[in-house]
């Protein structure tokens, strides 16, 4: 039996209908929405990811506002611009691209952004009020996440579910959201002990580690969900000088185990960007008193 390819690209799509259209709506209460996007330097591969949330912000009825800033650019010069976009009414999500140069803090970067612009979900506010149960920005990729299980598997409550990666990007929040849902949550990472066993046991496996195909096919067990957070580029396996993406899961092996299962590419990627726009409008909504658009949340 081969696993249902779960089509990210096509649910995305899905989901940036649906952003439109209420975009739409709050733009008829006077209000249009905007997603102010920070580039420091000029890594190739942010560059592509800037360009792709550029086109589909604009594509949403959103305003787009991007800043490029030198590789070499002072802390007091990229916070004097966040200072200057957490004040400017018109901008609603703050998003600094990651990683930043080292001469730069993460932590501290995001430390700077407004947590009701935290479009990314990654503020000590937003962190903690995911894991307490209140009104958070939820960072992209674990709520893509979330929308592609609910979707396939509706009520999650009761099941086993694995999380491989505990970074603050992705495996906490997907963690927390999965504990919402009811499910008994393993976190795993690189200490963890017989790795292979314990995603043997997950109804749900979300991998998230960033070593490419890591995950083998009797890692899974027969009818799980598989979702596939990794992104890697490698040597193409067949054209000399090509290159290919490839997830943290040997796609291949596992199809053939899992129920349900994310292709990359076209699987989780897609919905981090969907789901971008999405935060961006729940923050414009909560800004100004509007009603939270449904289905676009945690
Ligand atoms: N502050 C911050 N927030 C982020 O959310 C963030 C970041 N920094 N830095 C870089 C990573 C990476 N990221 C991706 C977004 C979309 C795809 C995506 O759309 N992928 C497609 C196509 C990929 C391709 O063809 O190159 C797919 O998987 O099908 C992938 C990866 C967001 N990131």
């Amino acid at each position: 039996m081969t696993a249902e390819i779960i089509d990210g690209k096509a649910f995305a799509a899905g989901i940036r209908e649906k952003v439109a259209a209420e975009v739409a709506r709050v733009k008829a209460a006077g209000v249009t929405p905007g997603l102010a996007v920070i580039l420091v330097g000029e890594d190739p591969a942010s560059e592509v990811y800037v360009g792709h949330k550029h086109k589909a912000t604009v594509a949403a009825g959103m305003e787009s506002f991007e800043y490029r800033l030198p590789a070499d650019v002072p802390e007091a010069e990229l916070f004097a611009l966040i200072d200057r976009l957490n004040a400017d009414p018109a901008v609603h999500g703050i998003l600094c691209q990651f990683p930043v140069p080292d001469h730069l803090d993460e932590r501290r970067t995001v430390a700077r952004i407004d947590p009701a612009k935290d479009v990314d979900g990654l503020s000590v506010v937003n962190a903690g009020l995911l894991a307490t149960g209140g009104d958070a920005l939820t960072p992209c990729t674990p709520l893509g996440c979330l929308m592609l299980l609910r979707d396939r598997l509706g009520d999650m409550s009761g099941l086993s579910a694995v999380v491989i990666g505990r970074s603050n990007l992705f495996g906490k929040p997907m963690a927390q959201l999965l504990l919402r849902e009811n499910c008994t949550v393993t976190m795993a990472h690189s200490r963890t002990r017989d790795l292979d066993q314990v995603c043997r046991g997950a109804d749900i496996l979300v991998a998230a580690v960033g070593r490419a195909q890591m995950v083998k096919g009797d890692w899974v067990k027969p009818g799980a969900t598989v979702i596939d957070v990794g992104i890697t580029r490698v040597p193409h396996p067949d054209l000399p000088g090509k290159t290919r993406l490839v997830g943290d899961v040997d796609f291949a092996e596992a199809v053939e185990v899992a129920g349900a299962i994310t292709p990359v590419p076209g699987g989780v990627g897609p919905m981090t960007i969907a789901c971008l726009l999405a935060n961006t409008l729940t923050a414009c909504c909560r800004t100004h008193g509007l009603p939270a658009p449904e289905g676009l949340t945690a």
